[in-house]
């Protein structure tokens, strides 16, 4: 095929065959417009640079076969001096092309997050307005499948998550990237090709066609080449060389991959992340003055698989106003632990002032005066689980305390503690009463230092009231065996009362030695050896809000 010379940055190359760069990036730009109708407006976003230079001359090609009104924006970040003089050239190269219109933006870069993602943020925005003035519904970007293996291996040295490793997608919105599958050699080859002078970005190190594909302008990094440019000049031909050629390609396809799982992923992510809010206001729904919103469900949340569930999670805390580019792993996985490895921590403090909570079973927002009375993160460390936290214990001993409110209506009440494990439920039990109850303690115990019940039970401290006539509920913790409120069962019903029933927050049914009626029990829990909310081992852990079994280092010691 011949081509007709068209000026000195015309479309067409000269005289002979076709450039084979140059064809193949026409019909990669033929390709990516596919769908649109003559006479719609595409815009590029040119540097100047190889990449883009020759996406515009494609671009200009394609849009008169096609009859599309093309044009081209150039964003001048203003961030090196003469930068507005570099931006004017390329918009003459552009012009040259046949490109309009043809416009220079010159935009302000707010250096919030750092001068790389704030030229970034404000390139885009510039595009996008761009896009809005000319009634473009398309913007060509030049990354190349170089700038995604930079992109992927910078990633993989990061630890990023597969969304961010996914690199960018040919097609976002406004957004389209016909070069992705182009190696930045071929851009220069073809502009060359094409009689373009691209401009080279000296902060991108050694020449090579200059700015990244969306004319992104590198930022040194400690007056030394930036880090993308390193990856590029040292890194990825060093792995070329090791590995032999095909590294970037390699990495480029773990991109693609990895976008396919990403997009597979996130749509299960935000359905899980639906139903675990369902029931409670999602954040978003929350009032400015909300102090903790009610946020997804934990139980719902620990039965997904951790990839779907950490997603989830992360959709959340974006959603509550953690920036998602400031969330890291390390920030997910904190948060996980409030779902699956519950040991009563605090609030989870993330970027974006964003805290999150555990409450009543859910991930909620917490405010900062909502702070755990109780500092628990020594404590933490010797905890294996939280059985029941303290919002679920609260609503248990509200229930049990109207039912006895009811039961007792018109009745005087003496309740009955037993030191030391009752003191917290006694506390708590009968602050929901709403009756004016009486109050003694006994002191009794059958388990000292140990974790069974030795089955002898000691009267350590007496009543100091008559029980003669008087109704009695017996306050506990926990009935374990049975044996120590079968004894004492027995031993007050000697005295005279009208009544005595036993009212305990927990009790192992699998652990029963003896069978003891109680009235009241709040909860039914595992044959585990538990702490905290009053329970002790070795005189320690009472003063935990919540119940939860100890980790085993806490036996062995
Ligand atoms: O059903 P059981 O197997 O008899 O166990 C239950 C008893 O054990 C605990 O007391 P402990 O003797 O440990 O004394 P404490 O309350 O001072 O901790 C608990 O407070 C109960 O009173
Ligand atoms: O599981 C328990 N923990 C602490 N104290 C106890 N007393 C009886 N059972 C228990």
């Amino acid at each position: 095929m011949t081509q007709t010379p068209a000026g000195p940055f015309g479309p067409a190359g000269p005289v002979g065959r076709l450039d084979p760069d140059v064809a193949e990036q026409r019909r990669r730009v033929r390709e990516a417009l596919a769908d649109l109708s003559p006479g719609a407006t595409v815009l590029v976003a040119c540097s100047g640079g190889a990449d883009s230079l020759a996406l515009a001359a494609a671009l200009a090609f394609e849009a008169r076969r096609a009859a599309w009104r093309a044009g081209a924006v150039v964003v001048d970040h203003g961030l090196q001096a003469g930068s507005d003089v570099v931006a004017a050239r390329a918009a003459d190269v552009c012009r040259g092309l046949g490109l309009d219109p043809v416009e220079v933006v010159a935009v302000t870069v707010r250096p919030d997050g750092g001068p790389e993602a704030g030229a970034r943020a404000a390139r885009y925005a510039a595009l996008e307005q761009a896009a809005e003035r000319h009634g473009a519904g398309v913007v060509l970007l030049g990354h190349t499948l170089d700038d995604q293996a930079e992109s992927v291996l910078l990633g993989l040295a990061r630890g990023s998550g597969a969304r961010s490793l996914a690199g960018m997608p040919a097609r976002r919105g406004p957004w389209r990237r016909p070069f992705l599958g182009v190696r930045r050699a071929g851009t220069l080859r073809a502009c060359a090709a094409l009689g373009l002078a691209p401009w080279h970005d000296p902060t991108n190190g050694p020449a090579d066609g200059a700015a990244d594909g969306a004319g992104n302008r590198a930022v040194p990094d400690d007056g030394d080449l930036p880090v993308r440019s390193r990856v590029r000049h040292e890194a990825l031909p060093v792995l070329e060389d090791v590995l032999g050629p095909g590294v970037a390609e390699a990495l480029a396809r773990t991109a693609e991959q990895l976008r396919e799982d990403a997009e597979a992923l996130d749509p299960l992510a935000d359905a899980l992340l639906a139903a675990a809010c369902v029931g409670g206001a999602a954040p978003a729904d929350a009032g400015p003055d909300a102090g903790a919103d009610a946020g997804p469900d934990v139980g719902v949340l620990a039965v997904a698989p951790a990839a779907v569930r950490r997603r989830a999670l992360r959709a959340f805390l974006v959603r509550a106003g953690a920036p998602a580019g400031a969330l890291t792993r390390r920030h997910v996985t904190a948060v996980d632990a409030l779902v699956t490895n519950w040991r009563g921590q605090g609030p989870v403090s993330l970027p974006g002032g964003v805290r999150v909570a555990r409450r009543y079973g859910r991930l909620t927002l917490a405010s900062h005066e909502e702070e755990h009375s109780v500092d628990v993160d020594d404590m933490g460390q010797d905890l294996e689980r939280v059985l029941l936290d303290r919002e679920q214990i609260d609503a248990r001993l509200a229930e049990m305390a109207a039912q006895i409110d009811a039961d007792y209506a018109g009745r005087d009440l003496l309740l009955v503690g037993v030191l030391k494990g009752a003191v917290m439920v006694m506390a708590d039990l009968s602050r929901h009463l709403h009756s004016a109850v009486e109050m003694d303690w006994m002191a009794v115990s059958s388990y000292g230092a140990g974790t069974s019940s030795s089955g002898v039970v000691r009267i350590l401290k007496d009543l100091d009231t008559d029980l003669t006539g008087r109704h009695v509920l017996i306050v506990e913790d926990i009935i374990d065996s049975g044996l120590t409120l079968s004894w004492l069962l027995s031993n007050l019903r000697t005295r005279g009362a009208a009544s005595v029933e036993i009212a305990a927050l927990l009790r192992k049914p699998e652990a029963a030695k003896v069978d003891v009626s109680v009235r009241y029990v709040g909860f039914d829990i595992p044959s585990e050896f538990v702490v905290g909310y009053g329970l002790d081992y070795a005189e320690k852990y009472r003063n935990l809000p919540f119940v939860g079994t100890l980790a085993p280092h806490v036996y062995a010691d």
